[in-house]
C-alpha cells in the first residue's frame, strides 16, 4: 500500500513540474476545505457531480493537472487514499530542496526553543538543508522524545532509557557473588556507569507476514544475514534483499506480529553464545539453554556464519580420531580435521554410529558436539541419556532443533554448532562435530527459500543448495601449530532412500566431504551391525592419520573381505568346493563375524590390533564361527589380564612390536588350548 501511495506521489511531483510549492498548497487547501473533502469522499453522491465539482472547486482553479490527477483517483476509486498521498508529496518537496520530513513522538507538546533545537540538531546530523517535524503525543513515553528521521531512530526518551538500564542488569548476571552486599555494588556500578546518552536504531515496518517469513520496508541499510529485532521481542534474520524490501525469517513465534508491527536493526549478525559453560548442557539453535539447568555462562558471543579457515592456516590430517568401532577405524579410518559423511537409509544405524564415536572420546581430550536437525524431541532426549549413561555428556553439548520448531532455526542449527565448536578449535583443543541430519537440513532451507520466492532448481531445491553444506563442512579442519593447533571433525549424516546414492543431496554432500561411511539395509537386516558396506565407504585422506598399529595389522583385511563377497557370489549353488575355496569361504566368514560390534561397547586401539592381527593372518580360522565373538572378548581379556604391560605399550605407541607380536601368538595359542575343549562339548 505504502508503494502505491509513493507512486501516484511520484506521478503527481512530476506532472507539477516547477511548480511543486503551489501544487502541494492547493492539496492543503482542498483537504482544509472539509464540506468540499466530504463531498468529494461521499458515497452518496455520484461520480459525474463529483468530477464536476472538481472542475469548478475555486481551490484548484487554474490547477488542470490536479484536476486531472483527482479525477484519475475518483475514477480508480483510490480518492480516500489522497490525504496520505499529499503527506509522500510534502516529503518528495522538502527532499527536492535538501530537506527531510521527520516523525517527532513527544510525551507533551514540545516548546517552540526545543523544536528549533531538534531542526538544528538534525539538519546538522543528517546534513539537511530543512526540516519539517510532525509531532506527535504519546505519554507512555514518561519524558524526553523519539525522532525518527528516514527510517533512522532516535531515542532519547524515559521510557527508552529505562528500558536500556534494565537490559543491562538483565546480561550481567554472570560475575554477581551470592551475597546481597555483591548484589548492590554491582547494581550501583551499573546504574553509575549506565550510558544515558539516546540509542540510535532503523527501524522499518512488516508489509506482509506468513509462515514464520516477513517482508519488511524501510531497513535499507540492512545486510544479509543481520539480525533484527521485532516488537514482540522475537528475533528475525535477513536473508533476502531486494529493491524496496527485505525478506526476514522468523527465529521464534510469529504470535503477536502482523503488518505494519515494527522491526529494529541490530546491526550485527546472528550469533550464539560460546564457551565452556555450554559442556554439559543441551542448547536450541540460539544457544538458549532447554534442559531446564538453568543459565549458561557464556564466554563471548560468534556469529554463526564465518569464512572457512584459509590455505595457509591449516594443516594435512595427520592424528587419528578413534571410533572405537573395529570396522570404521580398520577400513575408513577418520583423522583430526577429517569430514567423513555416515550416509545410508532410515534405521541402519547412523546415529549409532556417530553416538559411540562420541562415547569414545571419553579421556581423549575431545570436545564433542552433537547438533540434531530436525529430528523428534523424544530422539534427542534419548541420545542426551545415552550420553548422561556413559559419562560421556562432561565433555558433550547437544545443540537440538526438533521436527516442530520453524525451518529457520533448522537452519541455523548446524551453523551455530559449528560456531561453538570453532570458538574450542580456535584454544587449540580438538573438536568432534556430528550432524544429524543434513538431508532434513537441505529440506529445511528448501522450505525457506520457496517461502522467499526463489526459484526452486532440481527436485525444487534452490541453486545454493550446493553452498549450503560446502561452506558449513570446509569449517572443518586442522590447524597450524601457529593457529594453535586445534581441530574440527565433522561427522555429517545423510540419510539416502532405498540405497540411492545418485539423488541431489547425497552426491553434493559426497563430493564435498573426504569419504564416506555406507550404510546398507541389506547387511543391517542380516545381522551384521555396524553394517558398514565396505567396497563402497572410503576415507580419502585417514590412512595418513591411521594408527601404525592397526594399519599394519589391517592391511589386507579389505582385500580379503572383497575376495570373500566374490566367492560367496560364485559360490552360492555350487555344493563340491575344494579345499581352498572352503579355507577362503571360511576365513571371510570370521572376519565378518568379528568386524559385528554391539552398540556402546567402542574397542581401544591396543584391542583392535590384537583381535586384527589373530584374524588377518588366519588365527581365528579353526574357531568355530559362532565362537568368534566370545573368543575375542576372552582373547583380549586374557591379554589385558596376563600381559597388561603389552596391552598398554600398543596402546601408548600406537605401535606393534615384535616382541608384542610374539606375546600375542603365544597367548592366543594358549587361551584356544583352554577354551578349545568346551568347543567340542
Ligand atoms: N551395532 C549395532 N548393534 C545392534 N543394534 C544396533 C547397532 N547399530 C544400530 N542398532 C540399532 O538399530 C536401530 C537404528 O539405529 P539408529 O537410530 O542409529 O539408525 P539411524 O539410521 O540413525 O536411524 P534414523 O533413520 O531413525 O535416523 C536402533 O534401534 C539401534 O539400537
Amino acid at each position: 500500500m505504502k508503494e502505491e501511495i509513493q507512486r501516484y506521489a511520484a506521478a503527481l511531483f512530476s506532472l507539477s513540474e516547477g511548480e511543486t510549492q503551489g501544487v502541494e498548497q492547493a492539496c492543503s487547501a482542498l483537504l482544509a476545505d472539509h464540506e468540499l473533502w466530504q463531498t468529494l469522499t461521499s458515497p452518496a453522491v455520484s461520480q459525474a457531480q463529483k468530477e464536476e465539482l472538481i472542475r469548478s472547486a475555486p481551490v484548484l482553479e487554474g490547477r488542470q493537472p490536479l484536476q486531472a490527477f483527482l479525477i484519475l483517483l475518483l475514477q480508480e476509486g483510490k480518492i480516500s487514499q489522497f490525504p496520505k498521498i499529499c503527506a509522500s508529496i510534502r516529503e518528495l518537496v522538502l527532499a527536492a530542496q535538501g530537506g527531510a520530513v521527520c516523525v517527532m513522538t513527544c510525551a507533551r507538546e514540545p516548546d517552540e526553543q526545543m523544536l528549533a533545537d531538534v531542526r538544528q540538531a538534525v539538519c546538522k546530523m543528517r546534513h539537511l538543508d530543512k526540516v519539517v517535524l510532525d509531532i506527535q503525543i504519546d505519554p507512555s513515553i514518561l519524558g524526553g522524545f523519539i525522532l525518527d528521521v528516514d527510517g533512522v531512530t532516535y531515542d532519547r526518551s524515559v521510557k527508552g532509557r529505562l528500558e536500556r538500564l534494565a537490559q543491562g542488569l538483565d546480561r550481567s548476571p554472570e560475575h554477581i557473588g551470592d551475597s546481597v552486599d555483591d548484589l548492590v555494588e554491582e547494581l550501583k556500578e551499573q546504574i553509575l556507569g549506565f550510558d544515558s546518552h539516546s540509542e540510535t536504531s532503523e527501524t522499518g515496518r512488516i508489509l506482509e507476514m506468513g509462515d514464520g517469513i516477513a517482508t519488511v520496508s524501510g531497513l535499507d541499510r540492512a545486510v544479509y544475514g543481520e539480525l533484527v529485532e521485532f516488537e514482540t521481542g522475537v528475533s528475525g534474520m535477513v536473508m533476502d534483499l531486494s529493491r524496496d524490501h527485505v525478506g526476514v525469517v522468523l527465529l521464534g513465534a510469529e504470535d503477536g506480529l502482523g503488518e505494519g508491527s515494527v522491526v529494529r536493526r541490530t546491526g550485527r549478525p546472528a550469533d550464539v553464545p560460546v564457551g565452556d559453560g555450554l559442556i554439559g548442557r543441551v542448547v536450541d539453535a540460539l544457544g538458549h539453554p532447554i534442559d531446564g539447568l538453568g543459565s549458561i555462562q557464556y564466554t563471548e558471543r560468534r556469529p554463526i556464519e564465518r569464512e572457512a579457515s584459509g590455505v595457509v592456516t591449516r594443516e594435512p590430517v595427520t592424528q587419528p580420531l578413534q571410533t572405537g568401532i573395529l570396522a570404521i577405524d580398520a577400513m575408513v579410518p577418520i583423522g583430526r580435521g577429517q569430514r567423513e559423511l555416515i550416509i545410508g537409509d532410515r534405521q541402519t544405524g547412523k546415529t549409532s554410529i556417530a553416538l559411540d564415536t562420541i562415547l569414545n572420546q571419553k579421556g581423549q581430550n575431545v570436545i564433542c558436539i552433537y547438533v540434531a536437525i530436525g529430528q523428534k524431541a523424544s530422539t534427542v532426549a534419548r541420545i542426551r541419556d545415552t550420553l548422561v549413561k556413559h559419562g560421556a555428556m562432561d565433555y558433550s553439548i547437544v545443540v537440538s532443533s526438533t521436527a516442530s520448531d520453524p525451518a529457520p532455526l533448522q537452519y541455523v542449527a548446524p551453523y551455530a554448532g559449528a560456531a561453538m565448536g570453532e570458538y574450542f578449535m580456535s584454544q587449540g583443543r580438538d573438536v568432534l562435530i556430528v550432524y544429524d541430519d543434513l538431508s532434513k537440513h537441505a529440506v529445511a532451507y528448501r522450505a525457506i527459500s520457496l517461502l522467499l520466492k526463489r526459484s526452486p532448481g532440481r527436485e525444487a531445491y534452490p541453486g545454493d543448495v550446493f553452498y549450503l553444506h560446502s561452506r558449513l563442512l570446509e569449517r572443518a579442519c586442522r590447524l597450524t601449530r601457529e593457529y594453535g593447533g586445534g581441530s574440527m571433525t565433522a561427522l555429517p549424516i545423510i540419510e539416502t532412500q532405498a540405497g540411492d546414492v545418485s539423488a541431489y543431496i547425497p552426491t553434493n554432500v559426497i563430493s564435498i566431504t573426504d569419504g564416506q561411511i555406507y550404510l546398507e539395509s541389506d547387511l543391517f537386516n542380516a545381522g551384521q551391525r555396524p553394517a558398514v558396506n565396505v567396497g563402497l565407504s572410503v576415507s580419502r585422506v585417514g590412512g595418513s592419520a591411521q594408527t601404525r598399529a592397526v594399519k599394519k595389522t589391517a592391511g589386507t583385511l579389505r582385500i580379503d573381505l572383497a575376495r570373500f563377497r566374490e566367492l560367496e557370489v560364485f559360490t552360492q549353488f555350487s555344493s563340491d568346493l575344494d579345499k581352498a575355496t572352503q579355507q577362503a569361504l571360511g576365513h571371510g566368514k570370521r572376519l565378518l563375524e568379528l568386524l559385528k560390534q554391539p552398540l556402546y561397547q567402542p574397542f581401544t586401539v591396543a584391542r583392535q590390533a590384537v583381535l586384527l592381527y589373530a584374524a588377518t593372518n588366519g588365527l581365528l580360522d579353526d574357531v568355530p564361527l559362532e565362537q568368534i565373538r566370545p573368543f575375542a572378548g576372552g582373547l583380549c581379556h586374557a591379554m589385558e589380564a596376563e600381559h597388561g604391560d603389552v596391552m598398554e605399550e600398543i596402546q601408548s605407541t600406537g605401535n606393534l612390536s615384535g616382541m608384542a607380536v610374539e606375546t600375542i601368538r603365544a597367548c592366543l595359542d594358549e587361551y584356544k588350548k583352554r577354551v578349545s575343549a568346551t568347543w567340542q562339548a
